[in-house]
């Protein structure tokens, strides 16, 4: 099926429930949080207590992503997840996340990590080395689980003509999946690369993940589907 305005200029990329013919001009790859802090040993996850032995994996996966996308002229937009050093954009007690981000209650448990957790301007909030923005590529910031919201995301997409989101990154069953499903209601098309992202919890919660995708907001595809059909393009 065409999503976007495909036309003859699109590619088809293999994906389910069905393939997808999408155009790379207006296609993005948003790349969600690969930072430290949910990437790397050491980081919030890992401090949190999450097992994070799968996420090491997705980064050579990523890599590949975005090597093909920039050489097909697609955009690549990065998000980076976490909040000023003192905490105010995190919210007080009046705000859900103050309440349930693990990071808040890691450090309110260990307050020798105050100030490290996600902070801007620290390692934990830094980009993996491994994935380090090139020329061309767009560095946005958010505060909460999607990616939409209290953020420049949608402006810099439709001022783009931009209609196809691919997602790469952490956590599927969390920032992904929240940025997928407020992508849906704003009319942009969803396809996450499974392979490219990693999940926070049991292995169940990738499998839930996919599956809300796949049936009700997006469609499901992979690293080789994507690096195939972009990887015949051009170079731009
Ligand atoms: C739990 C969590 C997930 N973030 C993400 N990038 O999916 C958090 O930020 O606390």
């Amino acid at each position: 099926m065409n999503i976007g305005s495909a036309g003859v200029e699109g590619v088809t990329l293999g994906a389910r429930p069905e393939a997808v013919r999408v155009v790379p001009s207006e296609t993005a790859v948003v790349v969600i949080d690969m930072q430290n802090a949910y990437a790397s040993p050491g980081g919030y996850v890992d401090q949190a207590g999450f097992d994070i032995s799968g996420a090491a994996g997705t980064i050579g996966k990523i890599a590949q992503v975005l090597d093909t996308a920039r050489r097909a002229g697609v955009q690549v937009i990065y998000l980076q997840n976490g909040w000023d050093p003192d905490y105010v954009e995190a919210g007080g007690p009046g705000s859900p996340n103050w309440h349930k981000s693990n990071a808040l209650k890691t450090m309110r448990k260990q307050p020798e990590l105050q100030g490290k957790l996600l902070a801007r301007g620290g390692w934990d909030y830094a980009l993996v080395d491994a994935l380090a923005p090139q020329p061309g590529d767009i560095s946005l910031h958010k505060t909460r689980y999607s990616a939409f919201f209290n953020s420049q995301l949608d402006s810099v997409l439709r001022s783009r003509g931009i209609r196809t989101i691919v997602f790469v990154g952490i956590a599927t069953n969390v920032c992904v999946e929240s940025t997928l499903r407020d992508g849906f209601h704003l009319e942009y098309f969803g396809v996450m690369l499974e392979d490219a992202t990693h999940h926070l919890g049991p292995p169940e919660m990738q499998a839930a993940s996919v599956y809300n995708i796949e049936k009700f907001f997006g469609w499901v595809s992979s690293t080789a589907d994507f690096c195939g059909a972009f990887g015949q393009l051009p170079e731009a």
